[in-house]
């Protein structure tokens, strides 16, 4: 699902009203209908719910919702709040239209006129939607305040008041705290960015139906990646397939100390159906693997302890492997990094580099040339920060992480809530599932498996990222209803994969 910024969100509308054909009255009901009835599937008819409209359509979709909502018996209280001489044409439509059946539409202008807000109450806020235009100042400003400090559930309408849908805030602007954002048709791109997560609360996306053929056309770097998207990605599989179908994978993992996330990695990529995999792992590790991981086939490094590329058994040509993995546990010994730089010099193929991999590749910067193309980087924020610069805010982190992508032609999953998965052409999908039960030990080693047995498997790098993301998010999910996000553990994670 394509993620639009506000001039596309606008001429989506006009083009909805154009080729529908919709009169924008009705576009507006239809907007507010579809608020109306995620609303009430939330919140019984029993309770007090204050609505604070502003002067635009965002505040017109206030008083179309107030009108339907009265018209479903809930105790409205209707507050526009007053911070222009001038209102939207929608919005004197709806103003006309809901003074037909009621009178009781209160106007707030100086500081006492915003009333008290109660904790058994709900608050819709339609005051500024995606027209925000500057900091929010005066009356909205004081009313912004006054909502937030109140202890009711905040709904918002469309977007928080205050939050802009695609570029930075200030730290000191302020802005709606809801609990829930109902948003119409398509996510903002606000939603998914780290620090924006105390103005958006839960948000779910209600349609509107805006016309589809603007959206399919619309250029976008911006992607969201929804169930129906993640499985379109997913190959089936032929019934005459056999073992040497789905390739053969090598995953480096491991120090001493650090087996457990060489055999969390290896699960992973046997979970995630690769047809064969072998596991390099510090001689230390042989016993352990081979014990807790009997599908996979074990080489011990010479080294007791670090890897260093050189086996006991045989010495591997890690070209002859369909891919590699490479990172999880592996710590950054200096023999460890001569391994990594050989194999970035001999490898051609796309492979996947995590954890201390990483690391080694921010203190060699000269190594990152030399990564095979379409590789996939897999970091966490402080390791990307490493690779790159600091960022002042979340959308400068996604300027830096495109022109990383692009520069030196790989994919990078920038792991956290919503992961980015920037590619080299300069998108980013963010991803959907997932929840805070990840960030535990391990987690991180799970996805190296999954997004390895991908590109074994033969999944074109991109869609092994964007599938192998979603599809351990979502595993995420599962394991947290198992176990509660406390409660779960990476293998958990492991074994809540599923492919289907
Ligand atoms: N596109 C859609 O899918 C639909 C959107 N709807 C709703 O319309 C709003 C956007 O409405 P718009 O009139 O463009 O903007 P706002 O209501 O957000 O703002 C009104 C107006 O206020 C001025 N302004 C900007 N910043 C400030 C500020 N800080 N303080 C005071 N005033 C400010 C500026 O002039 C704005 O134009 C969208 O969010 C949806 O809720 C449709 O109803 C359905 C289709
Ligand atoms: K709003």
């Amino acid at each position: 699902m394509k993620i639009l910024n506000v001039d596309q969100i606008r001429a989506l509308d006009q083009s909805t009203i154009q080729h529908e054909p919709i009169a924008p009255i009705n576009l507006m009901e239809r907007a507010a209908l579809a608020f109306v009835d995620w609303f009430a599937d939330h919140f019984p008819a029993t309770m007090t719910t204050k609505i604070f409209c502003g002067l635009g359509n965002n505040g017109g979709d206030g008083l179309a919702i107030a009108r339907l909502l009265l018209e479903r018996e809930y105790p409205i209280e209707i507050y526009v709040v007053r911070y222009a001489p001038r209102e939207s044409d929608d919005f004197m439509h709806n103003h006309r239209r809901l003074k037909l059946v009621t009178e009781n539409v209160r106007y707030i202008e100086l500081s006492h006129d915003i009333p008290a807000i109660r904790h058994n109450e709900i608050v819709i806020d339609a005051i500024l939607g995606s027209g925000l235009s500057r900091p929010t100042e005066g009356i909205v400003k004081s009313t912004i305040e006054a909502i937030n400090r109140a202890p009711a559930t905040v709904v918002a309408v469309d977007i928080a008041s205050g939050l802009y849908t695609d570029q930075p805030n200030a730290p000191t602007d302020v802005i709606i705290e809801p609990d829930y954002t109902i948003t119409f048709q398509l996510p903002k791109l606000a939603f998914v960015l780290p620090k924006n997560g105390r103005y958006v609360g839960d948000w779910q996306i209600v349609d509107i139906q805006l016309h589809k053929r603007y959206i399919d056309l619309a250029p976008t770097p911006y992607y969201f990646t929804q169930a129906r998207d993640a499985r379109l990605l997913l190959h089936k599989r032929d019934r005459f397939s056999n073992k040497g179908s789905f390739g053969h994978a090598l995953l480096y993992v491991g120090s001493y100390g650090k087996i457990g996330a060489a055999v969390l990695a290896a699960r992973a990529c046997l979970r995630s159906g690769v047809g064969l995999l072998t596991v390099q792992v510090p001689g230390c590790g042989y016993n352990i693997l081979q014990t807790a991981v009997p599908e996979a086939m074990c080489l011990p490094d010479k080294n007791q302890q670090v890897l260093t590329g050189q086996s006991e058994v045989e010495s591997s040509d890690p070209a002859e492997y369909t891919t590699v993995g490479i990172g999880p546990g592996i710590g950054k010994a200096p023999e460890t990094l001569v391994m990594l730089r050989e194999l970035l010099r001999t490898l051609k193929k796309p492979i996947v580099v995590d954890a201390d991999a990483l690391n080694l590749l921010s203190e060699n910067s000269n190594l990152l040339d030399k990564l095979p193309r379409n590789s996939i980087l897999t970091p966490h924020p402080k390791e990307f920060e490493r690779l790159t610069e600091k960022w002042d805010n979340d959308y400068q982190k996604l300027t830096i992480l495109r022109e990383f992508a692009k520069k030196y032609k790989v994919i990078v999953v920038l792991k956290g809530a919503y992961s980015a998965i920037a590619t080299p052409d300069g998108d980013i999908h963010f991803n959907s599932t997932g929840n805070p039960g990840l960030s535990t030990g391990g987690t991180g080693d799970v996805l190296t498996g999954i997004l390895t047995a991908l590109l074994a498997q033969g999944y074109d790098p991109i869609e092994a990222a964007v599938l192998g993301v979603f599809s351990h998010g979502l595993a995420g999910d599962r394991a947290a209803e198992q176990r509660g996000p406390i409660g779960m553990t990476a293998s958990d994670v492991v074994d809540s994969l599923r492919w289907d």
